[in-house]
């Protein structure tokens, strides 16, 4: 039996170690803003949360989540404070050289296979864990140290209403059409108005059909032309645009004409399409996008992501892949184990492109495309799509593109989507809880999603709103896997009606009636405010997106917040508008001026040129992948 298999087969071992509720930095802080603070936070009122988390027995795990419930029905389970089995899948401080500040991801498979990052943790990351084995670096290895993980997600459904469920799009899907589209760069093909006119085979226009889809939006009647002809694209369009299907459908629709080989088993499997995104959730849920659309045909998908277990992630893809979507750890970790041949890549996507490609992912990316086998980039199409791309983030972007790349801009590149309502609330540290709270007493049982700074302050908050009585979970890089995904599940099915989470699920996650984004915390880049926010009004849906800011640690945002609310038609509140303009003098400074500059970098301008350099994410506080 192979290495791969035994790793599925180790005893299990519950070890469980009292962790103090007040351990870590600054005792039992962390509630509050990000960036510090951590000395004079909350506790919790009844005493702190108290959680168990064990990352090893599955069925132990399964306990624990239901002993850990607050109030019946309330948060379920935290896994960074109270008992954590020394088998937690993210025991271990970790170093923090090595990628350094940006490090955002927590499979450490590829990483340690490939001697890769030095496992950042997140700056509240705790001591729990005598099971994980460090070696001197600070770096596990990838074969012999460290907990297995033996988490197997459930399957995907697998009736045809499942796999079709969608929701509607909303009242300004039309609207659309009318925002500014912008293609750059030689002989862009023309757009489509219609599916039809995109000339897909017929079971992909049934599963179009299927999925509700009538018109293509913007990203898509632009997107699939491109594609389609061959070209590398550099796409970017606002959140919850339709961006998925716009790579998907091409792609798809190639593998059919060209009569890609039907999956089967083999020891090794050479996939003609490599997508990667930066989180467990968000690639798990662009694989069961592909699934939908290749439902019916001989196209396989397969998704392996961290916190899972490698071999069943492993037999999966030896059962037969022509679509491997994968995180960027996990999956270098299989192309390392020689289960994946590259030679047959034909696409290669990313997915959220500019974080993969930031300091944090960028190495792994390099890593990828230089894999043994991976043809050159003049030998595949290479796709990113987004809804930001900072300036430097497209240059570096170009290098793993061909000379001749089209960039498509939907709107303003970077400018969050019009149909959220942006609301700045003016807050102190301490007023934020109380605020809270107001807040969710208006909005009731509609989803919410609360975005906070760190994996504790997520835990804090989440343990507080239940003590509230607000049925309330959490989801970011402390939790076991099987615990994001169920936290994920239940508000999704409103179970908890409110998802406290941290940057973890800022990106690409679409969910069906989320109503409302709180950020609790703002982020410290507007990027990262732009996806956070566009978690709601989605598909031409309307939503609406309160943020509070703190002057203390938000002012150097002030700037760029302006600049995204008047790019979306929000009013802009003038105390705001106020520390915008005291925080950086007077010169430069237009919040009102003109915003749709040419977006190319190629080109020279861009949105946002001037905003000043955010610090770098040092205060990113959890582990995405
Ligand atoms: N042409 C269409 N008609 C109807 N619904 C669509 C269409 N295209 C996409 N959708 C739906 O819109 C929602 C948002 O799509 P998607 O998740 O691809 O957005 P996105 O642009 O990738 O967003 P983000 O930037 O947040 O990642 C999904 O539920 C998707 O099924």
């Amino acid at each position: 039996m192979e290495n791969w298999e035994d790793d599925d087969q180790s005893p299990v071992v519950t070890n469980m170690t009292l962790v103090e509720e007040s351990h870590g930095k600054g005792g039992g802080g962390g509630f509050g803003t990000p960036g510090g603070n951590r000395g004079r936070g909350f506790r919790g009122q009844g005493g702190g949360f108290k959680s168990f988390s064990s990352g090893h027995d599955e069925n132990r795990n399964e306990e624990v989540d239901g002993s850990s419930s607050w109030n019946g029905g309330g948060f379920s389970g935290s896994g960074s404070r109270g008992f954590k089995s020394d088998f937690g899948s993210r025991g271990g401080r970790g170093a923090r050289g090595g990628r350094g500040a940006f490090r955002k991801d927590d499979d450490d498979e590829g990483r340690r296979r490939f001697g890769g990052g030095g496992g950042y943790r997140g700056r509240d990351e705790e001591v729990f864990s005598k099971g994980s084995q460090e070696n001197g670096d600070g770096k596990d290895d990838g074969r012999t140290a460290g907990p297995k993980v033996n988490y197997i997600p459930p399957p995907p459904p697998e009736e045809e209403n499942s796999v079709f469920a969608h929701y509607a799009t909303g009242i300004n899907f039309d609207k659309y059409d009318d925002i500014l589209v912008d293609v750059s760069g030689t002989n862009p093909p023309r757009a489509i108005m219609t599916f039809e006119e995109a000339q897909l085979c017929e079971t992909l226009n049934r599963n179009v059909a299927k999925s509700g889809y009538e018109k293509p939006t913007p990203v898509q009647k632009h997107g699939i032309p491109i594609i389609s002809a061959g070209r590398d694209l550099m796409a970017c369009a606002q959140t919850g645009s339709g961006k998925t299907a716009a790579f998907l459908l091409p792609i798809l629709q190639h593998l059919m004409s060209d009569g890609a080989a039907a999956s089967k088993f083999s020891e090794v499997q050479e996939p003609e399409v490599i997508i990667v995104a930066p989180t467990r959730e968000l690639i798990n849920q662009i694989y069961l996008e592909a699934r939908k659309f290749a439902y019916g045909t001989c196209v396989r998908p397969v998704v392996v992501y961290g916190g899972t277990s490698t071999g069943y992630a492993i037999r999966e893809v030896l059962k037969g892949c022509n679509v491997l979507c994968g995180t960027p750890g996990r999956l270098l970790d299989i192309i390392g184990r020689g289960k994946v041949g590259l030679s047959k890549v034909r696409f290669l996507v990313l997915d959220e492109a500019d974080r993969m490609l930031d300091m944090g992912f960028e190495p792994d990316m390099r890593k990828l495309v230089n894999s043994p086998g991976m043809p050159p980039k003049e030998e595949r199409q290479t796709l990113m799509f987004s809804a930001t791309y900072p300036e430097d983030i497209q240059r570096l972007a170009a290098n793993f593109l061909k000379v001749d790349y089209l960039f498509l801009a939907v709107g303003v590149v970077g400018g969050a989507c019009s149909d959220i309502e942006q609301v700045i609330i003016q807050v102190t540290q301490y007023s934020k809880r109380e605020k809270l709270l107001e807040l969710l007493k208006t909005t009731g049982t509609e989803r919410t999603m609360v975005f906070v700074e760190t994996k504790r302050s997520a835990d804090f908050i989440a343990t507080f709103l239940c003590q509230e009585k607000v049925s309330t979970t959490s989801i970011h890089g402390d939790r076991e896997q099987r615990e994001r995904e169920k936290a994920l599940s239940d508000f999704r099915t409103g179970q908890c009606p409110v998802l406290v989470a941290t940057s973890v699920a800022a990106r690409g996650l679409d969910i069906e009636h989320v109503q409302h984004v709180v950020n609790f915390d703002l982020p410290k880049e507007i990027d990262e405010y732009v996806h956070r926010i566009g978690r709601t009004g989605r598909c031409g849906n309307t939503g609406r997106a309160v943020s509070f800011f703190d002057p203390e640690p938000d002012t150097p945002l002030a700037r760029s917040l302006v600049k995204v609310l008047s790019g979306a038609q929000q009013e802009v509140p003038s105390w705001l508008e106020e520390i915008a303009f005291s925080a950086h003098g007077t010169t430069g400074f237009n919040p009102r001026g003109k915003l749709f500059a040419s977006t190319d970098t190629r080109r020279g301008e861009s949105f946002l040129k001037n905003q000043t350099p955010q610090p770098a994410a040092e205060a990113d506080d959890d582990d995405w992948e």
